[in-house]
C-alpha cells in the first residue's frame, strides 16, 4: 500500500526519544522509532524523507559508544541530530567532541545566527528559551559545517551543512520547555524534508485496515485478548474492520474485577458488534492466588493462568495464526532502546509471553503511539465516550490493590470501597482529568470508635494521579471537600473499613499501584 511521507526517528537511548517521533506525528507526518543498531538495509527499507538522530546517555568518545553507519549521512536525505546525535554526526564526519567543564542542564538562551532553514520564521535580535542537558560539547565542527545558532555554552548550539542537508542541535526541540521547538522540528521536517502533511488518524486507521487484511489470509483467524480497556478495544475494532467475525474476542473474569465491570465490558463489547467469548475463570483465578501475599508472585500467577485460558479458548476456536494485542509504544520502550531491558521493577502481567508459546504470530497496530493518540483513534472509530475516557485498570486487577492475600470477603471490602471512589469522582467531574483514581486495601487494621464502640477494622487508601503515560506521575491535588465526602461515604457504607488514606506520593520514587 502507498504510504506517505515519514520521518525516521533513531534511537540512542534519551528518556525524551518518544516524545520526537510524537512531534513529527503532529506535524501530520508519519514517524517511527528504530534501536540506533538497525541495519543499514533496515534504515533504507523504511524510504524515510528524513532521519532524526535522538539523544542519549553515552559520550561520542566513549569505548563502545552507540552508533550508526556513517552512510547514514549520505542516503540523500536531510538528518536532524539532537544532542547526542549532533556530537555523533560531528564525530563521525571528522569534527571533535569533548567532555566540557561547562555543562548545560535545563534552561539556556539560544541565540540565532543564521534563519534561513531550520530556524526559518524566527528571529535574529532576540533569544529563545531552549532545554538543554548535555555534558558534552562540539569543539571542532567537521568540514562544509557552519554554526547556526549559539548558547553562552555552546557556540555551536545548531549547526548545519547546508549542501548535504546535515543538520544538529544540542537543545532538545521535542520538550516542551523549549519554546520553539515545534517551529524548528517543523521547518526540519516540512520545509527541509519536503514532507506533506498528509497523515491523519483517519489515514491511519485505513492503512492498519488495509494492512491486517493483507497480512491475513482467507482462512485464518485471529484472536484478541479484549479487557474492555481502551487500548485492547481499539485494536479489537481495528481489526474486526479488516476481517469481521474472523476475529474471535476473549474476554476473561478473572474474579479480580471491579464493581458491575463484566456486566458492562459486556454490554459495551455487545454494542460494537464484536464476536466475543466470556470465559468465567473467577474461580481459578481466586483458588490459585489463596495464600499469596508477594506482589510478583500474584503477578505471576495470574500471567501464567491468563495463558492457559487464552491457550484453552483458541484450541476451541480452532486454526489460529495470529494474536492481535494493544500494545502502545510505553509498553515496548524498555526493548526499543538499544540498551536492551532496564532493571524490573514490577512485572506487568503480560499476554505477551502468549506468542512464543503458542508460536502465534502477532498484529500489533497500536504499538507506535501514545495513549492520547489512542484515544483520538478511538474518537475517529466513534466509539463511545465509555471506551474513549475509561481509565486504565491493570491486568491483574484488584489483586495488586489488595495488599496481602487475595480472599473473597477483602475483595468485596474493595469493590464497595472502589465504586464509591469512582461514583464519587465521576459525580464531581474529576475522572476525566486525571490518569487513574482508585482504592487499595491495606493489610493492616486499626482502632476506631463507631457507636461509642471500640472497632478494629481495615484501612483502605485512595489513590489518584496526574500523568500524560504512567512514566512518571504525580498525586492529584484533590478537593479536600470531595475528600472529604469519599472518606465519610467509606467509612460509612462499606463493613470492616474503619479508616480512610489519602496517597501523596508521586512517581518516581513511589509507583502507581501499591504492589
Ligand atoms: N480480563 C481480561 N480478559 C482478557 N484480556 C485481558 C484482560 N485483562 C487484560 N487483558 C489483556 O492484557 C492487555 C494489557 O492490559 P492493559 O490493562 O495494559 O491494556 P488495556 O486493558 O487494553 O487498556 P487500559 O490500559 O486502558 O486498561 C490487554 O490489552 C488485554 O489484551
Ligand atoms: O495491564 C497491566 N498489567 C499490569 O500488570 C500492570 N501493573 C500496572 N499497570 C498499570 O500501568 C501503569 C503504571 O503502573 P505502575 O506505576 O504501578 O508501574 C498504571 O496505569 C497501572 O495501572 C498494569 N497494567
Ligand atoms: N542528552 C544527550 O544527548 C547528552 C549527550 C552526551 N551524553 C552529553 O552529555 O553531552
Ligand atoms: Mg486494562
Amino acid at each position: 500500500m502507498e504510504h506517505g511521507d515519514r520521518i525516521l526517528v533513531l534511537d540512542f537511548g534519551s528518556q525524551t526519544t518518544q516524545l520526537i517521533a510524537r512531534r513529527v506525528r503532529e506535524l501530520h507526518v508519519y514517524s517511527e522509532i528504530k534501536p540506533c543498531t538497525a541495519s543499514l538495509e533496515e534504515i533504507k527499507a523504511f524510504s524515510p524523507k528524513g532521519i532524526i538522530l535522538s539523544g542519549g546517555p553515552a559520550s561520542v568518545y566513549d569505548e563502545d559508544a552507540p552508533t550508526v553507519p556513517k552512510e547514514v549521512f549520505s542516503l540523500g536525505v536531510p538528518v536532524l541530530g539532537i544532542c547526542y546525535g549532533m556530537q555523533l554526526m560531528t564525530h563521525l564526519l571528522g569534527g571533535r567532541v569533548e567532555a566540557s567543564n561547562k555543562r548545560e542542564f535545563g534552561p539556556a538562551e539560544l541565540k540565532i545566527i543564521d534563519n534561513s532553514d531550520l530556524f526559518y520564521g524566527l528571529a535574529l535580535d532576540r533569544t529563545y528559551r531552549v532545554w538543554m542537558s548535555h555534558g558534552d560539547r562540539v569543539e571542532k565542527l567537521p568540514q562544509g559545517f557552519g554554526a547556526i545558532a549559539e548558547s553562552e555554552n555552546s557556540p555551536y548550539a545548531a549547526i548545519k551543512n547546508s549542501e548535504k542537508s546535515l543538520y544538529g542541535v544540542q537543545f532538545h526541540p521535542e520538550v516542551a520547555h523549549t519554546e520553539i521547538g515545534q517551529e524548528v522540528l517543523a521547518n526540519f521536517v516540512l520545509r527541509i524534508c519536503g514532507c506533506k502533511p498528509t497523515w491523519t488518524m483517519k489515514s491511519f486507521i485505513e492503512k492498519v485496515v488495509e494492512e491486517v487484511r493483507q497480512k491475513v489470509g482467507p482462512d485464518e483467524k485471529v484472536i484478541c485478548a479484549l479487557s474492555g480497556g481502551i487500548d485492547s478495544t481499539v485494536t479489537a475494532v481495528l481489526v474486526h474492520r479488516a476481517i469481521g467475525d474472523r476475529l474471535i474476542c476473549i474476554f476473561v473474569n478473572n474474579g479480580l474485577l471491579r464493581k458491575g465491570e463484566v456486566e458492562s465490558v459486556l454490554n459495551l463489547m455487545g454494542s460494537l458488534g464484536l464476536n466475543l467469548h466470556y470465559v468465567d475463570a473467577s474461580e481459578r483465578f481466586l483458588e490459585r492466588l489463596k495464600g499469596v501475599t508477594d506482589p510478583e508472585k500474584k503477578r505471576q500467577i495470574i500471567g501464567h493462568t491468563f495463558i492457559e485460558i487464552f491457550e484453552e479458548e483458541a484450541k476451541k476456536v480452532g486454526q489460529v495464526t495470529y494474536l492481535a494485542q494493544g500494545t502502545l509504544y510505553p509498553d515496548v520502550i524498555e526493548s526499543v532502546s538499544f540498551k536492551g531491558p532496564s532493571a524490573t521493577i514490577k512485572t506487568h502481567h503480560n499476554v505477551g509471553a502468549l506468542p512464543e508459546r503458542m508460536k502465534l504470530k502477532l498484529i500489533e497496530p497500536l504499538r507506535e503511539l501514545f495513549k492520547d493518540e489512542v484515544r483520538e483513534i478511538a474518537r475517529e472509530l466513534g466509539l463511545p465516550e465509555d471506551i474513549i475516557y475509561r481509565q486504565p485498570f491493570p491486568g491483574p486487577g484488584l489483586a495488586i490493590r489488595i495488599l496481602g492475600e487475595v480472599t473473597k470477603e477483602r475483595l468485596e471490602i474493595l469493590r464497595e470501597a472502589d465504586a464509591i471512589v469512582l461514583e464519587e469522582i465521576k459525580k464531581s467531574g474529576w475522572y476525566r482529568k486525571v490518569w487513574q483514581s482508585f482504592a487499595v486495601l491495606l493489610p493492616i487494621r486499626t482502632v476506631g470508635v463507631m457507636g461509642d464502640y471500640r472497632t478494629y477494622e481495615h484501612v483502605i487508601a485512595i489513590r489518584c494521579v496526574d500523568s500524560v503515560d504512567a512514566m512518571t506521575a504525580d498525586w492529584t491535588r484533590l478537593p479536600y471537600d470531595l475528600l472529604a465526602r469519599l472518606s465519610n461515604r467509606i467509612i460509612n457504607e462499606v463493613r470492616g473499613v474503619n479508616r480512610v488514606v489519602y496517597d501523596i506520593s508521586s512517581k518516581p520514587p513511589a509507583t502507581i499501584e501499591w504492589e
